[in-house]
């Protein structure tokens, strides 16, 4: 069962609550909470704060992507503010064992985030030991870029890799994706989707079962 994580860096802030209700009526299970630190990206969004309020509005599963700097310096923090999963970039840690070890630690899913110029052989260590791999396809810190078919090869190689070493591994991709080219996504090995504009543009809950649509198929 693959699974659509609508990233809310594109939702109307001014009616949180009424809109991830309407997340929740049409059937996601899993909301993209994308943290950006103006120095990692070069565009800030939330924090922790935010991520606590958007929590009492809704059961979903938070799965936190951290576009930040040393994210080993605020795990607690996201950890009490109701994150399920904490995604951190391979680029942005100093020690990402360490990094991975302390997310494992604070009782939350922990995944690694790779930019699209990132190579992926050194995931091979680390594999085993994370519940998810985000492969970017676009360059992180805006939504509404285009896709970049480079994405579609790393997810073929870490569909491989996961295969042999962690076939549990969930396989997320984030950037530019649209209900025209997920499926080219689904077939290069993701099982979790992330999409802003290509959700919350026009018609949510029309957005939203098209997409489910072609994952649930
Ligand atoms: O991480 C992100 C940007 O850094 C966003 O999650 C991503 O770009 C989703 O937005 P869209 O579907 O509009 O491309």
């Amino acid at each position: 069962m693959n699974i659509l994580s609508p990233s809310l860096l594109s939702i109307d802030f001014n009616h949180i609550e009424r809109n991830a209700k309407v997340l929740d009526e049409a059937g996601v299970k899993w909301f993209h909470l994308d943290v950006m630190d103006g120095t990692f990206v070069r565009n800030i969004s939330f924090g922790p704060p935010v991520i606590k309020c958007i929590r009492k509005v809704t059961d979903s599963f938070f799965d936190v992507h951290l576009m930040i700097n040393e994210p080993i310096r605020y795990i607690d923090a996201f950890a009490d503010a109701g994150a399920d999963m904490l995604t951190v970039h391979y680029e942005a840690c100093k020690d990402l064992q360490e990094t991975i070890d302390a997310v494992k630690a604070a009782g939350m899913k922990v995944g690694i985030a790779v930019n699209p110029e990132t190579p992926v052989h050194w995931l091979e260590y680390y594999i085993n030991q994370v519940d998810m791999v985000l492969i970017m396809s676009v360059n992180p810190g805006f939504g509404g870029q285009k896709f970049m078919p480079i994405a579609l090869t790393k997810l073929q190689e870490v569909k491989a890799l996961a295969e042999e070493r962690n076939p549990e591994l969930l396989i997320e991709v984030d950037g530019g994706i649209t209900v025209d080219n997920v499926q080219d996504v689904l077939d290069a090995g993701a099982n979790v989707v992330v999409a802003g504009s290509a959700v919350f543009k026009g018609d949510k809950k029309a957005n939203i079962a098209a997409f489910m649509e072609k994952l649930n198929a």
